[in-house]
């Protein structure tokens, strides 16, 4: 993206979605990091419906923030193709937002939650533009549906783990973005804020929302998602989660030991 596209991004560069194709379209895509010998994510190839819940599973380095990364657009992929809305990742910033790892984020920062809110408008907002009404609402809005309204005018470096993840939900509900991609958000949070997580996820869904969530926590998926992919460079299965979460892949992709005596799949 040239720095005259990036100074006037707020709504009008932003390219409208193609009829009739995937929320995301990952075709064969590897990255590697500029220091490492080995690839992060090998010939990934995924297709994502509008309104699918999917889980993103596989163990610590298995790729999944990469992927993740790219699919925002933050990376670019070196081999292969994504595609968010029939348009290539990085003109999308508009439609995909992301709640990052709880650890990446700076919350020594002096902001409060409303400004931290606030940014989730900043794609919507033109060269030196301030928010304004519509933007403050939805703002106002994200912060009640995460029960965080009466922390607005607190630091974030003031808050629980679990009130600081319910401020990167609500930064992300603000962005108002049709693909939501949520890195490990069950980390630190109780069960009422994973919970309010699911809640909302299922009611964007339902809305015809797309959300891909990082988790570790195999237990809750066959309650709240419809889809899992097991990741390990790459994909090692994808499909309904009891398909997917089987000892068998589990066993391959932890490298444990698989005692078929045990299990019947
Ligand atoms: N900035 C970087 N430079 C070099 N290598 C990196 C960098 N970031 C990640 N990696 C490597 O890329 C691989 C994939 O990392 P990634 O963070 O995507 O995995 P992950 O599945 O999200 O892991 P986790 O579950 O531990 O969060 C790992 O081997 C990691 O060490």
């Amino acid at each position: 993206m040239s720095i005259l596209t990036r100074l006037q991004y707020g709504g009008q560069c932003d390219l409208p979605a193609v009829p009739h194709t995937d929320a995301l379209e990952i075709s064969e895509v590897s990255y590697r990091y500029p220091n490492s010998q080995k690839k992060a994510l090998e010939n990934v190839t995924l297709h994502i419906q509008p309104g699918e819940r999917l889980a993103l599973v596989g163990p610590n380095g298995a790729g999944k923030s990469t992927l993740l990364q790219l699919i925002l657009g933050m990376k670019k992929e070196q081999q292969g193709a994504i595609r968010v809305y029939g348009n290539p990742a990085h003109h999308c910033r508009h439609r995909v937002a992301i709640v990052p790892q709880r650890a990446s984020v700076d919350w020594n920062f002096p902001l409060t939650v409303r400004q931290v809110v606030t940014m989730g408008r900043y794609v919507h907002l033109g060269w030196m533009r301030r928010p304004g009404n519509r933007d403050k609402e939805k703002v106002d809005e994200a912060m009640e549906t995460m029960g965080i309204s009466d922390l607005s005018s607190r630091q974030i470096s003031q808050l629980s783990g679990g009130q600081q993840q319910r401020v990167m939900l609500a930064r992300t509900l603000a962005h108002d973005a049709d693909l939501l991609l949520l890195d490990e958000p069950l980390n630190h949070v109780d069960i009422k804020t994973q919970e309010l997580i699911f809640h909302t996820i299922e009611r964007l869904s339902k809305a015809g929302k797309t959300a891909i969530v990082s988790t570790h926590d195999l237990g809750v998926l066959t309650v709240h998602f419809n889809r899992a992919v097991f990741l390990d460079r790459r994909v090692i299965a994808d499909g309904p989660v009891d398909e997917v979460i089987t000892p068998r892949t589990i066993a391959k992709a932890y490298g444990f030991e698989f005692h078929k005596d045990y299990h019947n799949d």
